[in-house]
């Protein structure tokens, strides 16, 4: 897809992926309403993000993902605001091994959600042009990862989910495509407040000195890396079905590249 032009819808973007997600759409002069549940920071990334692109170009919605009605509210609010959706990225997650529940309200049924309200709204048939959804999913979407269970369930269920949506000729006839990026650990608070050992960060995850251990043989992307890679599926041609695996020492890898059994 070419960028420019087009409106983005992003969650989970006042700081990590979703920040540098939207900064990198607006450089290619794309509109982005980017949505997050904590209000101070994502107030600070609409002024970071408004001083180089633009006032009308940028837009913060306050949205808790796992509450149904402040999701549409925020397809609501981007409407309104710039009358178009073309790419939709459910990229808001957070790790809680011990409130797991919480993490599959957020990580996989979230997802879910974000994901049928953009199909409905590039429908054609209700005025939409058609577009891209991105999921964000993860390394741990393709691995298993003990100190994670619940977690890597989340992220398995969007690679799941995305990939059979994606099969589907009626999307695919309404000019929408649906791909999923799976990027291995990355420079984001996520990873490095566990092992600064932030106060309460390691309690989101079984086994925090294995898990280290773990980054350590396996090395930690930068954000730049993720988002180059997020970038390539947004602009292909056609990303329908793509699964991108971004990992530290083999960068980027597109995987199941004979996307059905048939
Ligand atoms: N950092 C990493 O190593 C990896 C991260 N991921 C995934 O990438 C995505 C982004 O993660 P990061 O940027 O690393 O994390 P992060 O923790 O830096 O940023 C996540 C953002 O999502 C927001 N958020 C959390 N719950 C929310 C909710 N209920 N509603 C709206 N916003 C909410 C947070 O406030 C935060 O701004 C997540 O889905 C994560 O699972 C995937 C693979 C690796
Ligand atoms: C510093 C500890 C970090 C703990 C986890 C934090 C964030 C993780 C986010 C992910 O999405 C996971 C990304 C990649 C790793 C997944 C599995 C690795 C398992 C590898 C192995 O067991 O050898």
């Amino acid at each position: 897809m070419k960028v420019l032009g087009k409106v983005a819808v992003i969650t989970g973007g006042a700081r990590g992926f979703g920040k540098a997600f939207s900064e990198a759409l607006l450089k290619r002069g794309a509109k982005v309403c980017f949505a997050d549940i904590d209000v101070s920071g994502g107030q600070q990334s609409q002024r970071e993000l408004a001083a180089k692109f633009g006032e009308t170009s940028v837009h913060f919605v306050k949205c808790d993902v796992a509450k149904e009605e402040e999701f549409r509210d925020l397809f609501r609010e981007c409407l309104s605001k710039f009358k178009k959706i073309n790419i939709m990225v459910n990229n808001a997650g957070i790790l809680d091994e011990a409130g797991w529940e919480k993490c599959i309200d957020v990580n996989m049924t979230a997802m879910m959600r974000g994901t049928y309200l953009a199909l409905e709204k590039m429908n054609p048939e209700n005025g939409g042009e058609g577009g891209t959804i991105i999921n964000v999913s993860s390394f741990a979407g393709l691995y298993p990862a003990h100190f994670l269970p619940a977690y890597v369930a989340t992220k398995h269920g969007i690679l799941g989910f995305t990939r059979s949506l994606a099969m589907d000729p009626l999307y695919q006839s309404q000019g929408i495509q649906l791909a999923t990026l799976c990027p291995a650990f990355a420079s984001t608070n996520m990873v490095t407040d566990i092992i600064q050992g932030e106060a309460g960060s390691r309690q989101k995850i079984l086994y925090p000195d294995v898990a280290i251990k773990i980054t350590e043989n396996m090395g930690i992307c930068s954000v730049a890396d993720i988002t180059d890679g997020f970038i390539e599926l947004v602009e292909k041609e056609n990303c329908n079905g793509d699964v991108l695996l971004i990992d530290k020492k083999n960068g980027k890898q597109y995987q199941f590249v004979n996307k059905t059994t048939s």
